[in-house]
């Protein structure tokens, strides 16, 4: 007799997940290495930027109260005493009537509160003194980059787990981050099982396919941040899989199977996770594709068994293992983002369970657009290139019609979400789950 598997709630299945989420240590990359890691720290400003009150333009450091006469018809005349670039401090009093030569970026002197464009004035000389003609009044501060502006001493400018983009890269380098704590990146093992599962420079053979999961999981564990590790695919055999799944586990904070965890003859994992004593979570996700998705826990460490078929192991990955890989990275939003947006086309078949459907985004007339892409099966693989959503059709309907209002999961976005944000706990305490 065919096992009954009791599917739950992907709600439910993500929390059950995430009771086992982990962050993991800190380590240091320097700071070229930096980009594509994870903040290990909050990143605070330990000094105001700019550090200094400086120019912003090529000109003239004045005294402010030297112009309060000025006009265009009353042109007042002050001496240049000196020049400045930037770098460069001019140390020397400026008294009445002074001015200072000065480049952008360059500290202002002591007792100038104020700079004159090279192109608002008119340089002459004046018995043998270097002048400048000013034709209009300024006020302390005119033209000047004060210290803080940027930011104040004591800023949190990114949080830990927050995705090192160029930008925090610049910011590390200002605040002096030669080498920069880092998450360190879960190791995530991958291993292929398959009896028909060629290599991917093999030739095609009848009855055999290349294994394209591992290949893609190896991207998506890349893609959520973590250190993907391929181990290998393996024929349908119980001994050499449990093998490999009970020795790789050692050697990983995580472990990714593909196939095997229907109910065929040759699916293997449930009895593997059985004679290693895993705890198993869920066996069966109310949702499409992906229903079969397995995850199970051994001593604290998760054990994913993503289904076989490439669409449902992508959408696995996405609902169930990117969150862990996150929250590993420190990050305080481990979820996907989920958006509303406009369906793009008609999805006419019925739901009996909650879909998510591969999609395109797109912004049309400044509304999101979310077009599904390709055959929505879950065995195919030629849609997954155009995805760059999830498309959340909840079940219970008899079909979605162009324009009705959908929940998407963003798949590139960095910014995430908290699991409160994205599941409902309290509705599903009292049974009554929805989504988006
Ligand atoms: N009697 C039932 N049969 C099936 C059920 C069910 O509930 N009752 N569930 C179906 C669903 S839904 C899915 S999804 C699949 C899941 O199968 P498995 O996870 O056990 O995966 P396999 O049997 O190993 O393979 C399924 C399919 O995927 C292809 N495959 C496997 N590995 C790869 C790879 N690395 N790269 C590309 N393609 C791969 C494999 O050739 C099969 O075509 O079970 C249904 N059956
Ligand atoms: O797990 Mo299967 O993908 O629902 O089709
Ligand atoms: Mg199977």
């Amino acid at each position: 007799m065919v096992e009954r598997r009791k599917p739950i709630k992907v709600d439910e299945a993500i929390i059950r997940v995430m009771e086992y989420a982990e962050a993991g240590s800190v380590q240091h990359v320097p700071i070229e290495e930096s980009y594509g890691h994870f903040l290990g720290e909050d990143l605070v400003a330990d000094h105001p930027v700019p550090p200094f009150d400086r120019s912003p333009y090529d000109g003239f450091a004045i005294r402010s109260t030297d112009t309060a006469t000025a006009a265009s018809n009353n042109p007042v005349l002050v001496e240049v005493i000196g020049e400045i670039g930037a770098g460069s401090l001019f140390e020397q009093p400026v008294g009445r009537m002074q001015a200072v030569r000065i480049m952008t970026g360059a500290q202002i002197p002591e007792t100038c509160d104020a700079v004159v464009m090279f192109e608002s004035v008119k340089e002459m000389d004046v018995d043998g003194k270097k002048m400048i003609r000013v034709k209009r009044r300024f006020k302390a501060g005119d033209n000047v980059s004060f210290t803080g502006e940027d930011t104040n001493q004591g800023e949190i400018l990114a949080y830990k787990g927050t995705s090192i983009n160029p930008g925090i890269v610049a910011l590390l380098a200002t605040f002096g981050y030669k080498n920069v704590p880092v998450s360190k990146k879960p190791k995530v093992g991958i291993i292929a099982t398959g009896s028909e599962l060629l290599e991917v420079d093999q030739e095609i053979q009848p009855g055999k396919i290349r294994n394209s999961n591992a290949y893609m999981v190896y991207a998506q564990v890349e893609r959520a941040g973590g250190e993907p590790v391929y181990f290998g695919q393996f024929s349908d055999d119980f001994e050499t899989c449990f093998e490999q799944v009970t020795d790789t586990l050692e050697k990983v904070d995580i472990l990714i199977t593909t196939g095997g965890v229907s109910v065929g003859d040759y699916d293997y994992l449930p009895d593997i996770y059985e004679k290693m004593n895993a705890n198993v979570l869920f066996n069966k996700v109310g949702m499409r594709p992906g229903s079969v998705t397995t995850v199970a826990e051994k001593e604290g460490k998760l054990l994913f068994g993503l289904s076989g078929n490439p669409s449902a192991c992508y959408v696995g990955f996405e609902l169930f293992t990117r969150p862990i890989i996150r929250t590993f990275l420190h990050a305080s939003r481990p979820i996907s983002k989920k958006e509303i947006a406009i369906l793009g086309a008609d999805f006419p078949k019925p739901n009996p369970f909650d879909r998510f459907v591969r999609g395109s985004l797109s912004y049309t007339h400044g509304k999101l657009v979310a077009t599904p892409v390709g055959l929505d099966k879950s065995s195919v693989v030629s849609s997954l290139g155009e995805a760059n959503i999830l498309i959340v059709l909840p079940s219970g309907t008899r079909g979605y019609k162009q324009g009705m209002e959908v929940s998407v999961i963003l798949l590139e976005d960095q910014e995430g979400a908290t699991l409160e944000a994205v599941v409902d706990k309290e509705g599903m305490k009292k049974g009554s789950m929805s989504h988006g």
